[in-house]
């Protein structure tokens, strides 16, 4: 019986890292995993999963009217696939966490998903709310803060350095731009 599960972190925590090596330890033993990435996210080229340890991987787009149960079903139709790996999975909306739970439920492939839990004011992105709700299994993956503390909020910097408590969810970007922190020092850097 297939599960789905959610890989959260702040950023930086290393989830593509684990995503790619997934993908390998699948094509490692014969199968056939696939994996797809936000087309809003093309810091690394469209179409690509990069890690910032230099992995890499090519990977199907989804954005935000795609059905992926009507697409996975046409994939497996083509070829068997043993895996399903999504990532930046927090720009799902809540059909397509729900569309990715009949992947699990009627075609039984597993679905694995990596994504941020929490945007820049610590707000749960949608993908990441109904991922939550109903993963089977929901694993914390652990990055540190400067100060040693697990980094669990991610801030957002203006060109200055300083942190920024208003504007759109969704603004793709690195380390130019954020910074994972603990909470405390997520409070800190609010002045808060
Ligand atoms: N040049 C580098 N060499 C080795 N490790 C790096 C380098 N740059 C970043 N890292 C590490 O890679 C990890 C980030 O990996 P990544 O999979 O891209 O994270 P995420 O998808 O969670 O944002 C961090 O642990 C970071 O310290
Ligand atoms: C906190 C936050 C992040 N984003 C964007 C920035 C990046 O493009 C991705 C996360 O990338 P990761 O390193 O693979 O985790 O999400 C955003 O749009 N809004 C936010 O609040
Ligand atoms: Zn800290």
């Amino acid at each position: 019986m297939a599960q789905m599960y959610f890989y959260y972190s702040a950023m930086n925590a290393g989830k593509s890292t684990t995503l790619l090596q997934s993908s390998f330890n699948y094509r490692e033993r014969g199968m056939t995993p696939i994996i797809f990435t936000a087309a809003i996210d093309d810091r690394f080229g469209k179409g690509k999963v990069s890690s910032r340890i230099g992995l890499q991987e090519d990977a199907e787009l989804f954005n935000s009217k795609d059905d992926l149960y009507q697409i996975l079903i046409n994939f497996s139709n083509a070829g068997k696939i043993d895996c399903v790996l999504i990532d930046e999975c927090q720009f799902l909306t809540k059909e397509q966490v729900y569309q990715l739970t009949e992947v699990v439920d009627k075609l039984d492939i597993p679905v694995l998903c990596y994504g941020l839990r929490t945007d820049f004011l610590g707000e749960l992105f949608e993908g990441s709310r109904y991922l939550l709700s109903w993963a089977d299994k929901l694993v914390e993956l652990k990055t540190i803060c400067h100060c040693g503390r697990k980094a669990n909020m991610v801030i957002r910097q203006d060109e200055a350095g300083n942190a920024i408590a208003d504007g759109n969810q969704v603004e793709i970007g690195g380390n130019d731009r954020y910074v994972s922190v603990c909470r405390l020092h997520y409070k800190e850097a609010l002045g808060r």
